[in-house]
């Protein structure tokens, strides 16, 4: 008798340093014991210090890679990070398997203060994806591009009326002792706070939140569960993080830590 694996689906970018996009999603897949698929959207060149380059992929074979995945693997929750551009995110909203639950990860500038995507990108997210999504979890500064709003909560809730079930609006860039996530919805706003880890390694945290988010999506958590069990684990993953080297300058999240 063979096992039916829960298969979660990326279609992100590729972060050749292994911290963040496609890399941190399938190591968190596979952390969070879930089946890992990928799409690729566009290629970068960056490491721990900064991103060099980054080339979109073309729209047409975004679309063939994700009709070849969704027209054979059982897709039970998608998580989507950097999109490259306008053409590619109307590729990646056409190609979704319709009724599994969409995280939306609206990545727009790494952590080193590089773009990764163009303004035309931000407005067709906006447009094709938020609506959609089950959860969208912009960082700070995201929240702000996206909505117009320079309040959090007032952003998070402007991406509910957007048509987002959930809106994990993040803290990490907001200076401070406590790190807070509001995660906002039509029932309220939910303040998730925590102590800031006292580290540099925190490349791919976003990306990490939100492939854990989807993979406990595909195992069948509501938005809530699978928020509070992907902090969690990302909490536990800049802790092991802290006390490893990889890389010259911000280094990753240890994604294995549960794994050692
Ligand atoms: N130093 C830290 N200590 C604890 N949690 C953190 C830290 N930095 C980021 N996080 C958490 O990591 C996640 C990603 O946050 P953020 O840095 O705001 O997003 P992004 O990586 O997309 O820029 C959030 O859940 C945030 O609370
Ligand atoms: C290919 C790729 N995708 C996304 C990011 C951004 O990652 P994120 O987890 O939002 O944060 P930082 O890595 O910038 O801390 C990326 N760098 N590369």
């Amino acid at each position: 008798m063979s096992v039916r694996e829960t298969v979660v689906l990326t279609v992100a970018g590729s972060d050749p340093s292994g911290g963040a996009g496609v890399q941190a999603d399938l190591k968190t897949a596979t952390a969070l014991g879930v089946y890992g698929a990928s799409v690729l959207t566009g290629l970068t060149a960056q490491n721990t210090r900064r991103v060099q380059e980054v080339h979109p992929l073309p729209a047409a074979f975004v679309s063939a890679q994700l009709a070849s995945v969704v027209g054979d693997l059982d897709v039970r929750a998608v998580k989507t990070g950097m999109l490259g551009d306008a053409a590619v995110v109307a590729a990646v909203a056409a190609g979704l398997p319709p009724s599994s639950p969409l995280v939306v990860d609206p990545v727009v500038v790494a952590t080193s203060g590089d773009r990764l995507v163009p303004q035309d990108a931000v407005a067709a997210i906006r447009a094709l994806l938020v609506p959609r999504a089950a959860v969208v979890t912009p960082n700070a500064p995201e929240a702000r591009l996206l909505t117009g709003a320079a309040d959090l909560v007032e952003a998070g809730r402007r991406l509910v009326g957007l048509g987002a079930r959930h809106a994990l609006v993040k803290g990490g860039h907001v200076e401070g002792g406590t790190v807070t996530d509001l995660l906002v919805s039509a029932e309220g706003v939910v303040e998730l706070s925590a102590p800031r880890v006292d580290t540099p390694h925190t490349h791919g945290t976003g990306c990490t939140l939100s492939a854990a988010i989807a993979a406990r999506l595909a195992l069948g958590d509501d938005v809530s569960t699978a928020v509070d069990a992907a902090r969690e684990y990302l909490r536990g993953a800049l802790l092991s993080g802290a006390g490893r080297q990889v890389g010259a300058g911000h280094g990753p999240v240890d994604h294995l830590w549960r794994l050692r």
